[in-house]
């Protein structure tokens, strides 16, 4: 057996029992369907553009590539990395860690990202994209929490057809604790 100190171990523990315990509010067939369903528009509207598309890190990674595989036009990728949340349930500041590499100007730029929730990330990213000189800009999200604290009241994204309650959700990329992000459809911790 592992040597695992008792903090570790501990959080093993924890993280194992609150995925044993938890709700699904999405199953990983729904996240597949949606996921064909952006496709097909995306495919509609940007098929024929060249887009660049943006994965915003970490929470974006599992959406994106899900999504990526099933289109089927030349594009280009790269990521950026904007956080507010840093492993705990609360958000804070917009954190930039990684600004992208391909530049903006004169593309059709494409962000991806996991969560549409307060909306501050996405807000805060859009107006960089519009100052990077983007042609057009567009967001593709998997998921929109049903809530009225959205940062800039109706905010939505371009591409999203999966809605959850206000609850503290994880899975298909988004985390809890830092873990989880590869659980296979959306969780909540039970009765949370
Ligand atoms: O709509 P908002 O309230 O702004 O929240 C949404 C953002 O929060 C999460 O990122 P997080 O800050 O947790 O960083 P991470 O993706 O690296 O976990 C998520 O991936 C979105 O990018
Ligand atoms: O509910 C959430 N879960 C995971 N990450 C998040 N980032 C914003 N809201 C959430």
């Amino acid at each position: 057996m592992s040597r695992l100190d008792p903090e570790t171990h501990q959080s093993l523990t924890d993280m194992r029992e609150l995925m044993a315990n938890a709700d699904c509010l999405i199953s990983q067939e729904e996240v597949e369907r949606a996921l064909d369903r952006m496709a097909e528009e995306i495919t509609r509207d940007l098929g024929d553009k060249l887009p660049v598309f943006y994965c915003v890190m970490n929470g974006g990674l599992i959406t994106t590539g899900h999504l990526l595989t099933r289109l089927g036009f030349p594009l280009e990728v790269d990521y950026l990395h904007a956080t507010r949340y840093r492993g705990k349930t609360r958000g804070g500041e917009l954190f930039w860690r990684v600004s992208p590499e391909i530049p903006m100007a004169g593309r059709h730029v494409v962000i991806v990202d996991d969560i549409l929730d307060e909306g501050a990330t996405l807000a805060a990213i859009l107006d960089y994209c519009r100052e990077a000189g983007a042609d057009s800009v567009t967001t593709a999200v998997l998921v929109d929490k049903q809530h009225d604290r959205k940062a800039v009241p109706g905010l939505k994204a371009d591409y999203c057809s999966l809605e959850v309650a206000d609850r503290y959700v994880y899975g298909f990329g988004m985390d809890i604790k830092g873990y989880w992000r590869n659980a296979p459809g959306i969780f909540a911790p039970k009765g949370r």
